[in-house]
């Protein structure tokens, strides 16, 4: 192929080794539309050589103490600060997120990971009771499960990926992780930090590739009794499937259609930035981000009048800008479904207040073909249309009035999904109650995405299976087991 040399090629990292494969995929830079990288695109044979890897590690590894394996997670989260800007840029231009957002949000989060799972092994503790009357004391142990299959998204690569890296090693498990194929390049550069941190060859086993070929064949492998996974609702069916056969455990982290609810007492000068943020921010492409705000009829239109406002505001540039809000979204096809979207709303009716189709984007010459578009701000829109259903995962946000706190509970739980909600007043007993109604495992009130790692984050309805978080993911990734003594 025509200028193959000059392309980025990524190896899998199996065994301690980088090996190379047979075939590669070709990734694209989201800010140019340009090929720059190669992934390997593995499938069932590299999938038995890293099961044959994980298998041989993981007596060792799960026999050191918690104390040992926190020292790796901090030499390696140490590594991973010492590379901070490298990595950042690496995931800028794999990803199209903002080079701000790299850097103040995903790579210093993947370092938290590590820190976070290093200190928190150290504190688990098990049950024990007593039953005199027959003489027996019952007590629970824990144990890593085996090989854990680690399936990640591409919207917070090395964010994501390491969040389930860590608890998953630090509990004693060995993995295969398998990252986006759109997104692959950090977790490549992460493998090269490994060895230095002392982390056992098979411990961590990397293999890149598309999901119905290298996800499945590792979902399907009978010799890997645990599947974590971030993404689509759709693949978690299809991972549901192909796991039910060997009973494998699983968590799964999906979509939402998450709603801000903003009562008319709520402070709109914190209210309103950080609704744009929660609902622009790595350009829509978090799962908590917000796609339905619903605000009191009596603060409506002035909501609204400052919210597009503020949304004009919010800077698409290319990803090396600093000052960019906003950068390219993952891909073409993506561009097009989340365009669909404000098409399909157009054709119903609703108004589209500002961004796509409505105001004018300018890019440099050389980043034309690159997948950006504007924050867009759809109005008058129906509860039942699919722009308030669906999940779009891009930067739109619809905004409808409502009247009273028992109707916008009603519609704000009214979709499949139940991840994030954010809920806006002055009122502490009303977010109380509001809050506890809301069929949602997250509810932010006034605020978004203050994350404390030890509690439970995961979501209910369609949007998964599972928590993760310190106690979540350590029962997670171990089995328990109640051993009773008759005495
Ligand atoms: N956490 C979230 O909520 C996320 C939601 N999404 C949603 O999913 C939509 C589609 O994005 P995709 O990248 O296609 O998500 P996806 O669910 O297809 O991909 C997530 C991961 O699963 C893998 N995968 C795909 N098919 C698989 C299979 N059959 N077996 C095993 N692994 C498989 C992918 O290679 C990737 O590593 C987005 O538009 C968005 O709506 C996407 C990413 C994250
Ligand atoms: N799972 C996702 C975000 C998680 C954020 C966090 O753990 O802080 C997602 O966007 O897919």
């Amino acid at each position: 192929m025509a200028g193959t040399k000059a392309l980025l090629t990524l190896e899998n990292f199996i065994n301690g080794m980088f090996v190379p494969c047979n075939s590669y995929i070709d990734s694209y830079d989201p800010s140019t539309g340009d090929v720059y990288c190669r992934v390997p695109n593995s499938g069932k044979e590299e999938i038995d050589a890293a099961v044959e890897a994980a298998r041989a590690a993981f007596p060792g590894w799960a026999a050191r103490s918690p104390q040992e394996r926190s020292q790796v997670l901090h030499r390696l989260a140490d590594l991973l600060e010492q590379s901070l800007e490298e990595l950042a840029q690496a995931e800028s231009r794999d990803q199209g997120k903002t080079i701000t957002l790299a850097r103040t949000m995903d790579i210093p989060r993947s370092v938290q990971n590590f820190r976070f799972f290093a200190s928190s092994i150290l504190h688990h503790t098990s049950e024990c009771t007593q039953m005199d009357h027959v003489g027996c004391l019952h007590y629970t142990v824990r144990a890593p499960v085996g090989i854990a299959g680690l399936i990640s998204p591409w919207n917070l690569p090395l964010y994501l990926l390491t969040w389930k890296v860590a608890p998953a090693i630090a509990a004693g498990n060995t993995v295969i992780a398998k990252p986006s194929e759109l997104t692959s390049v950090t977790a490549w550069m992460m493998c090269k930090l490994l060895e230095r941190a002392g982390v056992p060859p098979g411990v961590v086993n990397i293999v890149f590739g598309t999901g119905p070929r290298v996800g499945e064949a590792l979902v399907s492998h009978p010799e890997v009794p645990l599947i974590s996974f971030t993404g689509s609702q759709p693949t978690a069916e299809r991972i549901t499937q192909l796991s039910a056969p060997h009973c494998k455990k699983l968590s799964l982290e999906l979509g939402g259609k998450n709603p801000a609810i903003i009562f008319e007492d709520a402070n709109l000068e914190e209210c309103i930035p950080t609704t744009v943020k929660s609902s622009f921010a790595n350009q829509g492409e978090i799962c908590l981000c917000t796609s339905r705000i619903f605000v009191q009829k009596s603060i409506y239109s002035e909501f609204l009048e400052k919210f597009v406002e503020a949304t004009r505001m919010w800077k698409v540039g290319i990803p090396s800008d600093p000052s960019a809000s906003m950068g390219a979204l993952i891909s073409k096809a993506h561009l097009e479904k989340v365009r669909s979207y404000i098409k399909k709303a157009r054709m119903e009716g609703a108004q589209i207040l500002c961004g796509e189709g409505v105001d004018t984007l300018s890019l440099p010459r050389r980043n034309q073909a690159g997948y950006f578009m504007l924050p867009t701000v759809i109005t008058d829109i129906k509860d039942e249309s699919c722009c308030m259903k669906e999940e779009i995962f891009g930067p739109v946000t619809c905004v409808v009035p409502f009247d009273s706190e028992e109707e916008v509970i009603q519609r704000a739980n009214s979709v499949k999904y139940g991840l994030a909600a954010t809920v806006w007043s002055s009122n502490v007993g009303r977010i109380h109650r509001v809050a506890k109604k809301l069929q949602s495992g997250l509810v932010w009130t006034n605020c978004w995405l203050i994350r404390e790692l030890n509690l439970p984050f995961g979501g209910m309805k369609s949007s998964g299976v599972g928590r993760e978080g310190a106690k979540d993911s350590y029962e997670f990734f171990t089995e328990i087991k109640t051993i009773t003594i008759k005495h």
